[in-house]
């Protein structure tokens, strides 16, 4: 099965489309203020409104009000949710009733413990990113990626976390994940992505694909 692709932390209409034109299975945008890469409404309004069924499109929020994940949802077109913060899985539940969008619930992994505490939440996808204290995400910090075969795999399971094209080819040899996810990977400023990493990138994954076929196969 192909690694599907989520480019995040995407503010430019061009840059969306260059993800799509890579195939991109999710572009994601930023909806927590606090961020170097925070989409402005109107620019995510427009983002969302532009790749409406061509991609996924995610909303990454940090311990946000319910109110504001649903309007901001509906407005955006959202069809993914990524909580990035404290959120519990019954916010979790609410948040799928209310928008209607799959929701991401997202563990920042120090070790097998903090993998294993996902299991309450019964959430659309799992992602696995890197833990820094005090940063709730796109911190370009890697994790020990053989933590994800904690994973039971009873849902899919995205990772990121300091994804690059030098080491996405390695990652997925090591965590078979469903979906990679990349933000400060492929960019040449907060926000700003540069498309021939983004090239890279999809190339990486693509390679990294060929050699587990190649591999089942022998
Ligand atoms: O990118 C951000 O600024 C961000 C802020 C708050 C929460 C999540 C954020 N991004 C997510 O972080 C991971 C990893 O990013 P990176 O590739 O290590 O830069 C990714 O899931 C983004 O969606």
């Amino acid at each position: 099965m192909a690694t599907r692709i989520k480019y995040c932390g995407i503010t430019r209409l061009e840059d969306a489309e260059h993800a799509v034109s890579l195939d991109a299975w999710a572009v994601g945008l930023i909806l927590w203020p606090g961020s170097g890469r925070y989409c402005r409404p109107a620019d995510a309004a427009a983002i969302g409104a532009a790749l409406h069924r061509r991609a996924e499109v995610a909303g990454v929020f940090v311990n946000a009000h319910l109110d504001h994940v649903v309007a901001r949802a509906e407005e955006i077109g959202l069809t993914l949710v990524q909580l990035h913060g404290d959120e519990g899985p019954s916010f979790c539940t609410e948040v799928a009733r209310r928008t209607g969008a799959k929701v991401i619930k997202v563990a920042r992994v120090r070790n097998r413990a903090d993998v294993v505490a996902l299991r309450a939440f019964r959430t659309d996808y799992h992602l696995l990113d890197a833990y820094v204290a005090g940063r709730p995400g796109g911190t370009g910090e890697t994790f020990a990626w053989d933590l994800v075969n904690v994973h039971r795999r009873d849902r899919p399971v995205i990772l990121s976390g300091g994804l690059t094209p030098d080491n996405v080819g390695d990652a997925i040899a090591a965590a078979h994940p469903y979906a990679v996810d990349v933000a400060s990977g492929v960019e040449r400023a907060p926000g700003i992505k540069d498309h021939a990493r983004m090239d890279a990138f999809s190339a990486a994954v693509r390679a990294a694909d060929a050699r587990e076929q190649q591999g089942a196969a022998a």
